[in-house]
């Protein structure tokens, strides 16, 4: 089930051999169940870091991230990354090329019997526009459908989030500018709450309800998205 996210006055930072470097100061956002988030911002000034710490991978050093009614994160609360219930559409966590796609897909339903974990690869499949491409592995496919499923792979346990960062930014224009209305209908069928980062105006306002816009770690403007 999707659920409500609320960043309230967070902060993080990084400890380096050149010292202490806040990356986000006294970030907070509020982003309703079923809703999609934009984070645009130039490079470096931190949306990485917004999803790495709602992802669980990096502490806060103050205020708190909430999801529905639990607290992931605080000084004092660190709910470990696999515990979040959150899924993630990265750039760089391909696909396993020694799998085919259905084990992709499969991968975190591990846990389930083997009839659900087909029933629900199927399912996803289907959501993501694939049905027939369970049996091939992701080098027999194009970077858009390799993208579509992670997509699947990522909804699969249904999380209560989804972070998806710069996921297009390998993708041609074409294919690009088709893959980000799919994704977006995806999440809507899903009902997904998602964040998502790109440094793409267009492609934010296509795809989001709400836009944050972020300088210097802060998040300087969040806003209903206009709708192309
Ligand atoms: N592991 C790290 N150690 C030290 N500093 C880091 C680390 N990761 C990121 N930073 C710094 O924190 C700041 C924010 O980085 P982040 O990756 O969140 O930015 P970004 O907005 O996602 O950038 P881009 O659009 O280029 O991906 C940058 O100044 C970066 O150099």
């Amino acid at each position: 089930m999707s659920a409500a996210l609320s960043l309230d006055a967070v902060g993080v930072s990084y400890h380096g051999p050149r010292g202490k470097h806040v990356a986000l100061h006294d970030f907070s956002l509020e982003l309703p169940a079923g809703h999609i988030g934009c984070l645009l911002g130039p490079s470096g000034c931190g949306k990485t870091t917004v999803l790495r710490a709602i992802a669980g991978f990096e502490p806060v050093s103050s205020g708190s991230i909430q999801l529905g009614d639990h607290l992931l994160s605080s000084p004092v609360v660190h709910v470990a990354p696999e515990k979040r219930r959150v899924g993630m559409m990265f750039q760089e966590y391909a696909l396993f090329p020694h799998l085919d796609v259905a084990s992709n897909v499969g991968f975190g339903l591990r846990r389930q019997s083997a009839a659900v974990r087909r029933a629900r690869v199927s399912e996803l499949l289907a959501l993501v526009g694939l049905p027939e491409a369970g049996p091939r592995y992701p080098h027999e496919l194009s970077g858009g459908q390799q993208q579509r499923v992670a997509l699947a792979r990522a909804l699969a346990p249904a999380p209560d989030l989804m972070l998806l960062d710069e996921p297009f930014s390998n993708l041609d224009g074409a294919t690009r500018e088709r893959l980000t209305l799919q994704v977006r209908d995806i999440l809507r069928a899903a009902g997904q709450t998602a964040v998502l980062v790109t440094h793409h105006e267009v492609e934010a306002h296509a795809m989001a309800d709400h836009i944050g816009v972020m300088h210097n770690g802060r998040l300087t403007r969040w806003s209903d998205a206009v709708q192309a």
